[in-house]
């Protein structure tokens, strides 16, 4: 069996991850230096502290992150990856930015891209399956849409 590196009580961490969309484009931000993984390009979020829930977990985090409020929409998956360091579950959630304007604390950079072009990003090792999956449901809707339009 492989050995996973977890926390000190042998847990694989859970984290969460906002995919916020607007305009068509999702937010990705940088690690700032001081960090682990600092430079890396993730989706704002954080551990789940215990007893909350990963909802609970992603409207705080992005309040003490980034200063904005978040309605938090569709579950698009939950993907394990072992750092060096640490074992994480990311678990993301499409979300929608209701309120605040952004300013950072973990972070020193954010862009909104193009999710097609999200691979010229480094992004967090963890956060690659994220990147595929919303690519996946783009060419799904481009699909259900082409359908629609050749049936009606
Ligand atoms: N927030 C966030 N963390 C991620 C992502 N991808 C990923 O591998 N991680 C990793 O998950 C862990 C979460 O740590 P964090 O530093 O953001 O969380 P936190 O603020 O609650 O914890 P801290 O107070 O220990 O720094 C880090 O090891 C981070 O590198 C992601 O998309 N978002």
């Amino acid at each position: 069996m492989v050995k996973q590196r977890t926390d000190r009580d042998n847990r694989i961490v859970g984290v969460t991850a906002a995919v916020i969309v607007r305009d068509g484009k999702i937010l990705i931000a940088r690690r700032k230096p001081g960090k682990k993984r600092a430079g890396f390009w993730e989706f704002p979020g954080g551990k789940i502290r215990d007893g909350e829930s990963p909802e609970e977990c992603l409207r705080r985090e992005l309040l003490e992150e980034l200063n904005i409020q978040v309605a938090v929409k569709t579950f698009l998956g939950s993907f394990v990856h072992s750092y060096p360091d640490i074992t994480v579950e990311l678990k993301a959630y499409l979300c929608t930015w209701t309120d605040g304007e952004i300013t950072f604390r973990d972070h020193d950079s954010i862009k909104w891209v193009n999710p097609k072009k999200i691979a010229r990003f480094r992004l967090s090792p963890a956060d690659i399956p994220i990147a595929d999956r919303i690519l996946t449901l783009l060419e799904e809707n481009f699909e259900d849409d082409n359908h629609e339009n050749r049936n009606g």
